[in-house]
């Protein structure tokens, strides 16, 4: 069976294909044609004489089409903005310094990481000066005996966990975006993914961070501690927070055990009820060793297959549902065991009509890419519109048979696939090219669904900008009222990536 260092080697690296993939463009002006440039001042020889005084010639960027293009477009391109410069600092200190000196001179920034957001959170909106943390690569420190990883906001998740692999540790998340995302800003847009269900989301694996406040102030929330009642976790402020309070520039992360044995099951089932009592016998039957449970729709398997000429696992049909599940243990005969008896009972009692468990780490990689390059194979189709939704587990599948029904005749694909065990939906439509028309009937219909359900119109991709106008379908007006207090506090000049989470200005 495989083992988690063979599986990590050579799973997901979806982003830096994709990035050449240039078919979902919109862009700013036409999707957005409301927004308006905030009074900012405009990047002047002066400015740009000051940053060139603290930093070094490779810190500042300026050759609009050699340097800026990847920085300013984000990675669907679907969001476009037209920012002349972009820093690089290397310490806290020197984040430190650039943001006193753009609060002093207001002058509006974009944080960025790994660009690899979905709702145009990490791309400037007009011309913010943009603050790339990717020279910010370092791992810290790794200790072994108590978890924890002490590490720089640019360093890549991938980077990071092959370095945890080697003290015995993991990461307590998994993208598939690894290879290119970076843990500041996976901390700052409280990234999901597919071990959440194991691990639990980062406001708890995060214990410690530094962030940078909009005046230049260095808060030291740095702690390691596991436990710490001493007032406020004003730490949690700023993960979730996507930039707009502050620029986290160290994070110090708990970090599970790395399990030596990872298992992988592919099952094709036939009802959305049958999925349902498949989620709950695995989670009776494998207990704390599963580690992910996710849902593929048969048009999302379509889709990656016949988009990227991958092949579909060997089962008997093709079924309206697939679940991929996963156990992550210390004992690699007790888990396999456990997986197979599964299967077989599964299998005994009709819940799932055909399955197969991977023999080794290179089926298991494909299993998982089949999973993991679903989101690159809809954007190589055409115009994705894409929603990431929390509903309660019961209605996970039913808004895409809503939407399905409300899109019938339409030369549209609808996928649902997702964190089944999270209860996070991806839902998205494709068409040939964006149309108004088309999003018209989509939303906001499709917020207001998961609104009467008491979900979540952002289950882990966040807001940004794309998603700022419907905050209010999940949290109540008094929540935004306080939010918006509170980043006034933090950011009063709001030069912190404007344009984003909040719907129109902070002043109405
Ligand atoms: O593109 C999407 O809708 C989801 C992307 C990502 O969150 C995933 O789970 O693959
Ligand atoms: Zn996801």
């Amino acid at each position: 069976m495989s083992s988690m260092n063979k599986l990590s080697a050579t799973i997901r690296t979806f982003h830096s294909s994709a990035a050449r993939f240039k078919k979902n463009v919109e862009f700013t002006a036409v999707r957005y044609p409301y927004l308006k440039r905030g009074n900012y001042s405009f990047l002047s020889d002066r400015h740009l004489g000051f940053f060139q005084s603290i930093l070094s010639p490779h810190q500042v960027l300026t050759d609009e089409i050699n340097d800026l293009s990847g920085y300013n477009v984000d990675w669907m391109h679907s969001v476009r903005g037209s920012s002349r410069l972009v820093l690089r600092p290397k310490t806290t200190e020197e984040v430190g310094a650039i943001l006193q000196y753009c609060n002093a001179q207001n002058i509006a920034v974009c944080p960025q990481g790994g660009n690899t957001g979905l709702v145009g959170g990490s791309v400037p909106v007009f011309d913010e000066v943009i603050m790339s943390l990717g020279l910010m690569d370092a791992v810290i420190s790794v200790d072994e005996l108590s978890g924890i990883a002490i590490v720089q906001a640019g360093c890549v998740l991938e980077k990071l966990e092959t370095i945890l692999h080697l003290n015995n540790l993991t990461l307590p998340l998994d993208l598939g975006a690894k290879g290119s995302c970076q843990i500041g800003g996976n901390v700052a847009t409280n990234a999901g993914g597919i071990r959440l269900l194991r691990y639990g989301n980062l406001h708890g694996s995060v214990l410690g961070l530094t962030a940078v406040l909009a005046n230049g102030q260095i808060m030291d929330c740095l702690s390691t501690n596991k436990k710490d009642n001493t007032g406020y976790d004003l730490k949690q402020l700023f993960i979730g927070s996507e930039g707009t309070l502050g620029v986290v520039t160290q994070v110090a992360l708990h970090c599970p055990s790395k399990p030596t044995s990872v298992q992988v099951g592919f099952f094709g089932i036939n009802s959305f009820d049958n999925v349902l009592e498949t989620l709950r016998l695995s989670k009776q039957n494998l207990g704390e060793i599963l580690s992910s449970c996710e849902l593929i729709d048969q048009s999302s398997l379509e889709c990656v297959t016949s988009q990227l000429k991958l092949k579909s696992p060997d089962l008997v049909n093709h079924f309206p549902f697939y679940i991929l599940l996963e156990t992550s243990g210390s004992n690699a005969d007790h888990d396999a065991e456990k997986l197979n008896s599964l299967l077989e009972m599964l299998l005994k009692n009709g819940t799932i009509v055909d399955g197969t468990i991977a023999v080794d780490s290179t089926q298991a990689t494909n299993l998982w890419t089949l999973r993991e390059r679903i989101a690159e194979a809809l954007a190589s189709e055409g115009y994705v519109y894409k929603y990431d939704v929390s509903v309660p587990i019961r209605q996970f599948y039913q808004l895409v048979d809503v939407m399905r029904a409300r899109l019938e005749k339409l030369p549209i694909r609808c996928c649902g696939y997702g964190h089944l065990g999270d209860g996070n939906l991806h839902l998205n439509i494709t068409s040939q090219e964006y149309s108004s028309e088309l999003l018209n009937k989509i939303e906001p219909f499709v917020y207001d669904w998961v609104s009467r359900q008491r979900g979540s119109v952002s289950a882990e991709h966040g807001l940004g900008l794309k998603k700022r106008d419907y905050i209010e379908y999940t949290k109540s007006p008094t929540s935004v009222h306080w939010m918006r207090r509170m980043k006034k506090l933090f950011d009063p000049n709001n030069i912190l990536n404007p344009y984003k989470i909040f719907p129109g200005t902070l002043n109405e």
